[in-house]
Order: structure tokens, then C-alpha cells, then sequence
């Protein structure tokens, strides 16, 4: 019934609904494979509008990253000779209703226009399984859980194959639900454990939780409890931060853990917008001690979280997926510039906003231009390694297809023409596997799953610079955890003696 009560929305007002859906902006790179791309190049937008600022690391780095991967890829004449890689992206603004709006230009190509006076029912005819031409090959992304979920929803009618590079939620394991959808990261299942051995490890016993609402959250902290359960942690209270939040919302978050005086950590899985206004919240409150909190990969490395709110962040151990930097992508990253780098159409305002300057239409010579990105700050992505596995490994697929369909030419034959994603998917690329470009393994589980491994961080002062904080690598986890607990620096308010415990 959903089914036919989705298909009847999109073929009753499809004409004239794509009239104007996809209005926003896209990056446009032919080729004769064109593969789709969604980042969240802009946070959510506030107070009505749709999209928010510009995603300088989740959004334009990683944008980067896949553009970065097909240009090496098509200078590689072992893939696909003869054929080149091109690409569409969109950006989901980090909102899933947004990006499935977006993702249906990815399939346009595929859906007869019909008269909506035709029956509301909906014959296969409407949903053309056989690809059309100028539909993409497969998609790369989102980012958010929420969105690959509701993208994935959508691409499955048409077989179109995706690779998430962050969505970590374990909804998406679900291969009935998902069977088009794999990700080169593993599921927050894996996540889950890993923070309940970390709460194990030192003793503790007694935990709040806080989620936000939607798939990664919701779903990360179900798989948390499960784990504390089993470890005989007990949850004092559990917060979820509703999409409609206001900065009341996470006071009175704080003010109700605080009444838990015994539960000093909290563990969180949030967006890093919730990340952000909740430690600004805590802030706020102007706390005799601190939390300490234990972050997954919401939150993970990045500085927007713990921007101006630094002192009350102290202590926190956060979760990043292991990842290795890409030397390469940083010699490329840091020579773009407005002048040359025209192919991104959000890179100007990414430019006029991280260097808050203007860049003015005609180009000239002027100190906004000069700026550089190689200024000594520049730290790359984290999740910038999954990226270009996600491309590789959908070209890998493609590559493999056209060896066995096309019988080595050097150019799409008609087998291919157009491609078979449901035989491109289960055929081939949940059967890649390969060293990536930084020599890590890569390749999917039964379930289209990347492999699980985690780093253990530690946001502390620089004890070279005390006035500035950084984020410390103090352990592992791949699979059980390896971690040194006299590493971790705790808040100054925090008094953990090595043999104690914290209260409970
Ligand atoms: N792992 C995530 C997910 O949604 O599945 C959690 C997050 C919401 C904060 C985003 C992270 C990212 O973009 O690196 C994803």
C-alpha cells in the first residue's frame, strides 16, 4: 500500500511537481558513466529556510573527495579504458526530505510522464525498472542516516545502487528494506559496543543518554542500551532532542541531568548541530563540574561542536571511525581557489564564508582572492578516506561488469547500455574487494557493511599551547577495545583518582 500510495504521488504530481523540484544548485561533470552524489554541502537551515550555512568539512570537503576520486580514476587507464567518469551531486542540506527532492533528478530519466487523470493506481509502467539513458549508475552518499534511508527508499524502485561514506545507523543493515544499499563504514551496532566497553573499562556503572531524534540517534542509543544491559550499566535518565528544538530545549535538557547527581557521564548520539547547542547549553548553566561525555561519531573529531564552548567540552571521549589521512587529497585540496576551481558551484560561497570576505564577480586581484586554504590550518575530514573508497569501490563494481559484458572493449557495449543495476549491484559490487588508496582493505559484509574500527579520542588543553584544546588519540577499538585509561584527561572538576571510581 505505501508502495502504490508513493507511486501515485509521484506519477499524480510529478509533471508538475519536477517542474520545479531541483531548482537548487547541482555540480555537473559528464562523462559516459555519470555517477550521483549527495553531501550535505549546507547544514539544515533555521527559522523557515531550508538550508543553513555552508558544511566546510562534512559538506565541501567531501564534495571534494568524490571529484578528487573520479579525476584519479580517469587517469587511470587500468579502470574502464576508454570510458570516462562523470558525476552529479547534490546537496541534501542535510535534511532528508530535501535530499529525496534532489535524488529524484537522479531517476528523472526513468519515470514515464503519465496525465494524473490516469487511475491512482500504479502500473510497473510508470516506474521503468529497465534504466533509461542519463540516469546515474549508482549514487554516492548521504551523509545523515536520515537521508541514505529515505534516498535508499526511493533508488531500490529503480535498482539504482548506492554507497553511503558516513550513514552508520544499523537500520540500514536491514538488506529487505535496503537490498540497493551498502556503505564503506560499519554499523553503529559496532559503535554501540565499543562505547559500552569504553564505560566498562573505567568502572562506571551508572550513565545518561542523550539521542537525536531520527534514525542515527534513536537507533544508536537502542543499540547502546542493549550493550550497557548486558555490562550491568544502568541508565539514569535517557533525553532525545526533537528535530523542532530551541535553546530552552537544551536547557532544560541539562537542567534535568543535573539532577542526576551520580551520573556524571553522558553518552550521546546526536547530529553535531545538537552536539554543538547542547555543550553551549551546558555553558550556559555555568556547571561546578563537569559532564563527561562520551561522544560517538556525531560529534567525533570535528571543531564545530566545541566551538566557544571549549572549556565545558574538557574531558570528553569521543568516537571516530579509523581512518587514515589521504596525503593526496590534501595536495589537491589545498591549491583550489575561486579562480580555477569553477566545476563546484557552492565553492564561492564556501570561500567568502570560511575566509569571511567578499569575492567580487569580476575576479580581480583583491585580498578575498588571495587567501589560500593552505594557511597552516587546514585539517582534513575524517571521514575523507571513506569518500574515495565509496567512488572506488562503485567503479571497481563498474569496472569488473564491463570486463564480463563487454568482454574487454574499450567502450560501453550494449549490454550495458543501459546498465543493469540490480546485476551491477549484486553481481559486483558487494564483491569488491581491494587496498584503497591509503593501502586499507576495503569490502562489504553480507549485509553491506564496511569494516568496523574505531579511534578513541580525548578532547584536552595542547600541553604545548594551553590555551588552545585538541583532540587525542587514546585507543581502539576493532572489535574489543585497546585503550590506556591513565591517558585520558579528564576536566579539571572531575577528580578521578587512578583507584577510584567515579561516584555512582
Ligand atoms: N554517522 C552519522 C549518521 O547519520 O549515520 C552520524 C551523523 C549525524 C552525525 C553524521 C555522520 C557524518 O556525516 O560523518 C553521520
Amino acid at each position: 500500500v505505501s508502495f502504490l500510495l508513493m507511486c501515485y504521488a509521484v506519477v499524480a504530481v510529478y509533471p508538475e511537481y519536477l517542474a520545479n523540484v531541483g531548482e537548487g544548485k547541482k555540480l555537473r561533470v559528464d562523462g559516459n558513466i555519470v555517477l550521483g552524489g549527495l553531501f550535505p554541502i549546507h547544514e539544515k537551515g533555521k527559522n523557515g529556510s531550508i538550508c543553513g550555512i555552508i558544511n566546510e568539512d562534512r559538506g565541501i570537503q567531501r564534495l571534494e573527495a568524490m571529484l578528487f576520486a573520479i579525476d584519479l580514476i580517469n587517469n587511470d587507464t587500468n579502470l574502464l579504458p576508454g570510458i570516462t567518469i562523470g558525476a552529479e551531486i547534490r546537496d541534501t542540506c542535510s535534511e532528508d526530505t530535501y535530499a529525496l527532492e534532489q535524488s529524484l533528478e537522479f531517476v528523472r530519466a526513468s519515470l514515464t510522464t503519465v496525465s494524473a487523470s490516469t487511475s491512482p493506481e500504479c502500473p510497473a509502467e510508470y516506474v521503468n525498472k529497465t534504466r533509461q539513458p542519463g540516469v546515474v549508475a549508482g549514487v554516492i552518499g548521504g551523509s545523515y542516516s536520515t537521508v541514505s534511508i529515505q534516498v535508499a527508499n526511493l533508488l531500490r524502485l529503480f535498482q539504482i545502487p548506492q554507497i553511503s561514506y558516513a550513514s552508520t545507523s544499523s537500520e540500514l543493515t536491514d538488506r529487505k528494506r535496503f537490498e540497493y544499499f551498502a556503505r564503506t563504514v560499519p554499523p553503529d551496532t559496532l559503535q554501540a559496543k565499543a562505547i559500552a566497553d569504553i564505560i566498562a573499562s573505567f568502572g562506571w556503572t551508572y550513565v545518561s543518554t542523550i539521542a537525536s531524534e531520527g534514525n542515527y540517534g534513536e537507533s544508536g542509543i537502542y543499540e547502546f542500551t542493549k550493550e550497557a544491559g548486558l555490562r550491568n550499566i544502568c541508565i539514569a535518565r535517557s533525553e532525545k532532542i526533537l528535530r523542532s528544538a530551541d535553546s530552552q530545549t537544551y536547557d532544560n535538557i541539562i537542567t534535568r541531568l543535573r539532577r542526576k547527581q551520580n551520573a556524571r557521564v553522558v553518552v550521546l548520539f546526536t547530529r553535531v548541530e545538537d552536539a554543538r547547542d547542547l555543550l553551549s547549553a551546558a555553558k550556559r548553566a555555568n556547571l561546578s563540574q563537569n559532564f563527561i561525555w562520551l561522544a560517538a561519531d556525531g560529534w567525533g573529531a570535528q571543531e564545530s561542536p566545541v566551538k566557544g564552548s571549549e572549556a565545558v567540552a574538557e574531558g570528553a571521549i569521543t568516537i571516530e571511525l579509523q581512518t587514515k589521512k589521504v596525503e593526496k587529497f590534501d595536495e589537491y585540496f589545498l591549491h583550489l581557489n575561486p579562480r580555477t576551481n569553477k566545476r563546484n558551484p557552492w565553492f564561492k560561497e564556501y570561500w567568502e564564508q570560511k575566509f569571511q570576505c567578499e569575492l567580487p564577480e569580476i575576479p580581480e586581484e583583491g585580498s578575498c582572492e588571495k587567501r589560500s586554504l593552505d594557511d597552516g590550518t587546514h585539517l582534513q575530514e575524517k571521514k575523507t578516506q571513506f569518500v574515495v573508497d565509496a567512488v572506488y569501490a562503485l567503479v571497481m563494481a563498474l569496472d569488473h561488469m564491463h570486463r564480463v559484458v563487454c568482454n574487454e572493449t574499450s567502450s560501453l557495449c550494449d549490454g550495458m547500455i543501459p546498465i543493469n543495476g540490480k546485476q551491477l549491484f549484486k553481481e559486483f559490487v558487494l564483491k569488491v574487494s581491494f587496498k584503497d588508496i591509503v593501502d586499507q582493505q576495503v569490502s562489504f559484509d553480507e549485509n553491506g557493511n564496511g569494516l568496523g574500527r574505531y579511534d578513541i579520542l580525548n578532547f584536552r588543553r595542547d600541553e604545548n599551547h594551553p590555551n588552545r584544546y585538541q583532540y587525542v588519540k587514546v585507543g581502539k577499538w576493532h572489535g574489543q577495545l585497546e585503550m590506556d585509561l591513565q591517558a585520558v584527561e579528564f576536566h579539571p572538576s572531575v577528580s578521578v583518582l587512578s583507584d577510584t571510581k567515579l561516584p555512582m
